[in-house]
């Protein structure tokens, strides 16, 4: 029998559940639901959901700690089985590999990434210009022949085209149905993934004993989608581009690794891999702005108030036929409060991507096993009211300085990218197109 002696305190466990029902009983969100237990069992609480045992981390203090805490750095890979299936079986990718090859992939995409103009002002302007141009002709098309339009997903195209164009090259046109199916079914697993109710991570042996029931046969289905259009896209490059004499993406910079070290069994650079990244980086970067681009949207049409004020400003700054470019940023102080603002409220992943324990280790008083998931929830610290006295209003103006510069140092206490060695590696792509797609919508 386990002693639970000197773990972290929370609700009393029941047999099998354990503390399922109390948390789907505070609300369906787990992350309002976790804030809402931690004010009885305290910022730092010992949860168990089904079969798994976690850490949930409730204040900002706890959860910046445990953000940068050198063994809480792994992700949950082997304990998930549709992580597992995900990844082949194997340490693959960016999101959920753990160790030396996370790193060195890590270190490696970073730096490609930014090669190609990842986060560069001249290159990014150019590519978000153009992704725009397009979006905004989709849009009035849509609109003249529907009347509407549906705004969940949006942006999902667009964004993606952004990057994609960076990572593989490719351009894809609005009406494309083969990306805007993969799209779908990206989107999809995600929204069937509730980590701490799906009965992958939960209960484990139910996913694969009901494989139709507990939605594995479906999520098995997508996640095989996505990889052969990674593969695919992989051999294309293979067989149509001049990667070995004149790179072009990320990706023909990845086999050009693949092919220097084939000799080496040891090597991260793997067709495996590169699937893994592909699938990553696609599934990462699309859904995220995109979600945030819609909330954004959205309390920018429900605050007309705000939306006047950013107009007004950008037409101050922007000539009449001009284009709006990143370097006219520093000059638009109060449009960059309210994408602040926005970033702020929409949070649309409080939990990152699961983390494990590597080691047994003590967080402040607390026991916590090797094993441990660790939930850091990042929702809490965007909604403290220590740091912003009035977190539910929206309210662009808390960001700016009496001399109307932007108060870095309130910014800097946001967590929307998570934190540490783990945090996320498209932070400044992101803040950089959201600023920009918002600015020309
Ligand atoms: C508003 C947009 C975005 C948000 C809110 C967001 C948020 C996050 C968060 C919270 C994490 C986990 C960090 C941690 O564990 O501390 C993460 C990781 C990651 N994100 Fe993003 N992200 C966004 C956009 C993107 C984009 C556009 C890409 C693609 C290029 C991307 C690629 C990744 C990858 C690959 C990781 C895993 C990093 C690692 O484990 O080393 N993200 N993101």
């Amino acid at each position: 029998k386990r002693s639970y002696k000197n773990y972290p305190p929370g609700p009393p466990r029941m047999p099998i559940l354990g503390n399922i029902l109390q948390i789907a009983s505070q609300s369906s969100f787990p992350s309002v639901a976790f804030l809402n237990l931690s004010k009885k069992y305290g910022d730092v609480m010992f949860l168990k959901m089904g079969m798994v045992e976690a850490v949930t981390f409730n204040s900002p203090d706890s959860v910046h700690e445990i953000l940068h805490h050198e063994k809480a750095i792994d992700r949950t890979r082997t304990m998930l089985p549709l992580i597992q299936a995900r990844m082949y079986g194997k340490n693959l990718g960016l999101i959920f590999s753990s160790g030396e090859s996370w790193q060195k992939l890590r270190h490696f995409t970073i730096r490609t990434l930014k090669d190609f103009g990842f986060g560069k002002a001249a290159s990014m302007d150019v590519v978000v210009l153009e992704e725009m141009d397009k979006f905004v002709g989709y849009l009035e098309t849509k609109m003249q022949r529907d009347g509407v339009v549906e705004v969940d997903g949006l942006f999902n195209l667009t964004l993606v085209n952004m990057l994609w164009r960076l990572v593989t090259g490719i351009n894809y046109s609005m009406n494309d149905k083969k990306i805007q199916k993969l799209l779908k079914l990206s989107n999809d697993m995600i929204k069937n993934t509730k980590f701490s109710f799906d009965a992958s991570a939960t209960f484990p042996f139910l996913w694969h004993l009901f494989p139709s029931w507990s939605g594995k046969n479906l999520q098995m289905m997508n996640i095989t989608a996505l990889q052969e259009y990674c593969r695919e896209t992989l051999e294309y490059h293979r067989r149509n581009c001049d990667y070995k004499n004149h790179p072009e993406s990320y990706v023909d910079v990845f086999l050009q690794k693949i092919d220097e070290t084939r000799k080496n069994p040891e090597s991260e650079f793997t067709d495996d891999q590169l699937v893994l990244c592909l699938l990553d980086l696609f599934q990462a970067g699309a859904e995220t702005s995109s979600q945030t681009l819609s909330f954004s949207m959205l309390y920018m049409l429900i605050h007309q108030d705000i939306q006047g004020k950013v107009q007004k400003e950008i037409d101050e700054v922007v000539g009449k036929g001009e284009v709006i470019t990143l370097d006219m940023k520093s000059r638009l102080p109060y449009t960059q409060a309210a994408v602040l603002e926005c970033l702020r409220k929409s949070m649309v992943a409080p939990f990152p991507a699961a983390r494990q324990a590597t080691d047994d280790f003590y967080f402040r008083d607390y026991f916590i096993k090797k094993g441990t998931i660790i939930m850091p929830n990042l929702e809490c610290v965007h909604l403290d009211r220590g740091i912003w006295g009035d977190p539910h209003n929206f309210r662009p103006e808390r960001f700016l300085n009496k001399d109307m510069s932007i108060d870095t140092k309130l910014a800097g206490k946001m967590l929307l990218f998570g934190g540490g060695k783990r945090v996320c590696l498209a932070q400044s792509l992101a803040e950089t197109t959201i600023f920009l797609v918002l600015q020309i919508s």
